[in-house]
Order: C-alpha cells, then structure tokens, then sequence
C-alpha cells in the first residue's frame, strides 16, 4: 500500500515546489475553501499525482467505511471496546446516534440542559457560594479534562463576561498554590474535571483545593462540582448529583471538552456562545461526512501529513497560529496528535511498517518567529509549518496591528517556500562592500535554502463558531491519519507504564522502601534526593 507513495517521495522529495507554480492556477488547484475557510496547501511538492496517491491510500485503508463505522456508534477503539462518539455531544439537535442499539442523544441533550441551566445560575448569581457570588472558577483536570477548556478559554477571551477561570493541571504543588493565591474561597466554585475520576494529580489537586476552601467555608462540598463518567467515585468524593456532570465511555478524554469537561468554558463564555463553538464543530463533521475527499478539509489536512511524515520522513511538524489567543493550541493539538497517534502497532498488533504519527509543536506568531523560526529557515532537517490566521482580528482600533501579523505570517511561507540562493546573498553582502574571501564567507551563512513545506489555514475571526471549526478539523484530520496508518486512535496504553512506575517509586523516595531491583541510574537519582532533602 505505501509502495506507489515512496516511490513518488523519491522521485519528488527534492523537486522545486516553486517551479510547480509554473503550470496552470496552482493556487486555484491546491486550495480549498469551505464555509468560510480557506485551506492552501500550494506551498508544498504534492500535486497530481501525489495527491492521487495519497487519496488511493485513503481508499486502500477503507477511510470512508471507518468514518461511518466512527459516526454510527461502532466500538472503532476496538483495544478498550469503546465507541468513538465525541461528534455526538454537539450533535445538538440532530439525528439520534445509536451505542449498542441504543439513541444516545436524549442523554446528551438532558446532560446539556443541566450544564446550560447551572451555567446561567452560577453566571447570573442565583448559585452562589458562602461568600455571595461565584467570582472565581477552578478547573481542575489534567489531560484532556484541563487542556482543551483552558485552550479554548484564551482563545474565546473576547466573549468572556462570566466568573474569571482558573485551570490547574500539575501535581506540582505550585500551581494549586500560586493558582489559590489571592482567590476567596467562599465566592470560588472549584470543578474536578476528570473522566475517570482516579487520576492521581486531579484528586490530590482537588484535595488541597477542599482543604483550603475548608479554612473558610462550612459545606465545602455545596462548592464543589464534578466532570466525571465515573459516578460512583464522585459520589464517594462527596459531591452531591445535582452537581455532577456525567459522559459515558464512548467520549475520549482528548475529545471531550465539547460536553461536561466544556462546563467551565460554558461559565466564562456563557451557553450562548458555547452553542456556537459546538455548532462550528458540528458544521465540520458534517462536512467531513459528506464532502469528497479531495475537497475535504480535514482529509486534506490528513494527506498533507501523512506525505510530510510517511512519505518524505520529516519527524515533526510545527503548528503556527498567528493568533495570540491560540497560544495553546498547539499544546492541546500535541496531546490530541500524539497521544492519538503516537502507537507502534496497527489494530491487529503488528508493528508498523511506517512511521508512526509526528511530533507536533508550536507557539503562536509572531514570537515563535523570535525563538525557533532560525532552525525552521535554516536548519538541516525540514520542518513543515502549519501556519493559521484569521482575516481580522477583534480589536477593531489596532487593526494596523493586525495587518502587521497577516504580514508576517505570508511572509514566513513564502520566504521559506522562495529561500535566498547564494547568488543573491553574495548580492546583498557585495552591496555592502564586502569582498574576496570574507564577501564568500558572510554570503554562505546569510543562504536560505528555501523548498520548505507549509500550509496555510485562513479563517475569518477567531468567533466560537470558527474555533469550533478549526478543532473538529484537526480531530478527523487525526482520525484520517490513523485510519491511513491502520492503528487505534483512540486507546493511549503508552501512558501507563510511568504512573505504574510512580507509584511504585512514591515509597522508595519516601525511603519506606529499598532500591532493589532499580537500575543503576534511578537508584543513584533517588539516593541523591533522599540525602538532598
Ligand atoms: O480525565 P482523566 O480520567 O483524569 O484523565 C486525564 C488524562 O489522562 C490520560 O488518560 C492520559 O494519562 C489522558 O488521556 C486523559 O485526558
């Protein structure tokens, strides 16, 4: 199946991408828009043949039967026995999704109504806490149960006219301490985020948080509120049902901030707009139902990836928003990424014959541009770049600012795309009268060697509906990815052998417990922290 595609990497890898412009409306031909967003991805070497390729792969691995067999209920995350069902909770509205045989929408909907009606008590004042108004929200979750809220609580900064949000995520003692500094508790409503409601960092965290609302506040529990499918577990906590907020197994932990795990974004934003981000999301996989999928967005997105990664070996790719709201988007989009697909093994646990999913990283425009952009221009390993802007920004005064922006992000894909050869640095140095040996020296390191791959994604403004939109286009752009590489997107084993080895660790350090059986390293690390201490 990857044959046709390696031989065209070889045959291609180092061609000018420039030069494809050459031919007919490349623009035209390698970009898409659809519902307001513009997808170009001219500025890399794939064109028709690649493209053709890529898209019988999609058919090779039965893309379309798995994106049925994902929307229709069907346990695709087949190591865990579990639907694949985050679509579901902004299908607001919509056609019953059938788990089991059984419409999962009534509940969906029913959890959704209390989520929206506790959202506008809390938000209106009618939900109060010891002290009056709930000033303050902490949401505490790690994972997904905090990465996506406090993602999408920056980026909707905006629409933000309720109770001021707060995320803590590391067992790290300081960042409930600082995170707790200066709060009151008796107007702070503290969220325990957590799907399985055993993470060992989101309950320690909430135990401190309970400790410290206790030095103030009687019914310490009346302020607390839960995000969990493990009921029994919230229960035993002590938080009483009408402020637990349940989904079932079929949501991912990455993929979950569309329903309960959203709670403290819905509290910042308000149902309203929160409605919208789902409603963008739902306008997404609609269209990735339904488009073909050579005009598909997320699939494209996915091809573009899995030629960078599989086909042309590039290890990693670097998510670019030139949006300072979005400064963690590319965090939230490593965890969906990689811990989606980052396996070795496919579905029937051989080992893969490719590489698995890439290493995704970022950091908004334009600081990244002042930090990392040097190795990206000039490096030796090729990193393609997905770089994202919206065509305005929400502060209508300092719109020349954003045309700076919008000038910088075209500028860095089309000086990566062009480079600078030799001829016109020596050009530039000769100018300023450098000669002889010191005019080749200079010139060499002010080369660039440009044919570097980038994407770019246009979309309006940052609205909820567009954020939600941009998101839902990520996630099937991972599905498709997995899909391709034949693994199961949905599980994460990987994550396990470390807490397992924690826990067992937590004694030794303590020095409960001896250091047999560790190797030579970590004994010598524990040895050298217990004197320490
Ligand atoms: O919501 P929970 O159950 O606390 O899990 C938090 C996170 O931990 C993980 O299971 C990985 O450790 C993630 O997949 C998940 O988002």
């Amino acid at each position: 199946m990857w044959e046709k595609l390696s031989s065209l990497a070889d045959a291609y890898g180092d061609r000018s991408i420039l030069s494809l412009f050459e031919a007919g409306d490349r623009f035209a031909d390698c970009s898409v828009s659809h519902d307001g967003l513009l997808f170009d991805y001219s500025k890399t070497n794939i064109c028709g043949d690649v493209k053709a390729a890529l898209l019988a792969l999609c058919e090779a691995a039965d893309v379309a039967g798995r994106r049925a067999a994902m929307f229709e209920g069907q346990k695709i995350n087949d190591t865990e026995g579990r639907a694949v069902l985050h679509t579901a909770l902004r299908n607001l509205g919509g056609a019953p999704v059938y788990v089991d045989g059984q419409d999962v929408m009534p509940e969906v909907e029913r959890t959704y109504r209390r989520m929206e009606a506790f959202a506008t008590d809390v938000r209106e004042g009618r939900f109060q806490g010891a002290g009056g108004k709930i000033t303050d929200v902490i949401n505490i979750g790690i994972g997904g149960s905090d990465l996506g809220p406090a993602m999408v609580e920056i980026a909707l900064k905006p629409y933000v006219d309720g109770p001021r949000c707060h995320f803590v995520s590391n067992v790290d003692g300081a960042h409930i301490a600082d995170t707790l500094k200066g709060l009151d508790p008796t107007t702070t409503l503290v969220i325990v985020a957590s799907k399985t409601f055993t993470t060992i960092e989101t309950m320690t965290n909430a135990e401190t948080a309970r400790k410290w609302m206790a030095e103030k506040v009687k019914n310490t529990g009346a302020q607390f509120a839960a995000l969990s499918s493990n009921t029994e577990k919230t229960g035993e906590w002590g938080i009483a049902p009408e402020r637990v907020f349940g989904f079932e197994d079929w949501v991912g932990g990455r993929y979950s901030m569309w329903g309960p795990i959203g709670l403290s974004v819905m509290l910042a934003v308000g149902p309203e707009d929160f409605r919208a981000f789902l409603a963008g999301a739902a306008a997404m996989d609609k269209h990735f139902r339904e488009a073909p999928f050579a005009e598909n967005l997320p699939v494209l997105l996915a091809l573009v990836g899995i030629w960078h990664n599989q086909g042309l070996g590039y290890a990693t790719r670097a998510v670019l928003p030139y949006e300072q709201r979005l400064a963690r988007l590319p965090a939230y989009l490593q965890q969906m990424e990689m811990e989606s697909n980052g396996k070795r093994v496919s579905m029937d646990g051989a080992e893969l014959t490719v590489n698995s999913g890439p290493v995704v990283w970022g950091e908004p425009g334009t600081n990244g541009q002042h930090a990392f952009y040097q190795l990206i221009h000039q490096g030796t390993r090729v990193v393609p770049c997905e770089f994202m802007v919206g065509v305005v920004g929400h502060e209508p005064d300092l719109a020349h600012q954003h045309d700076l922006l919008v000038a910088n992000c075209l500028a860095q894909s089309e000086a990566l795309l062009r480079g600078r050869d030799l001829s016109e640095a020596t050009a530039i140095m000769a100018a300023k009268g450098l000669e002889g040996a010191e005019l080749a020296r200079q010139a060499a390191h002010r080369v660039f060697p440009g044919n570097r791959p980038s994407t770019t994604l246009v979309y309006p403004k940052l609205t909820p509906f567009v954020l939600g939109q941009i998101v839902a286009m990520y996630e099937h752009r991972v599905f498709v990815e997995g899909a391709i590489l034949g693994i199961n997107s949905y599980d994460q084993w990987g994550v396990e052998l470390g807490k397992e080895l924690a826990l067992k660790l937590s004694p030794i350090l303590a020095g409960e417990e001896g250091t047999e059986g560790k190797d030579g390293s970590t004994a010598g690390l524990i040895a050298a922290i217990r004197a320490g201490k």
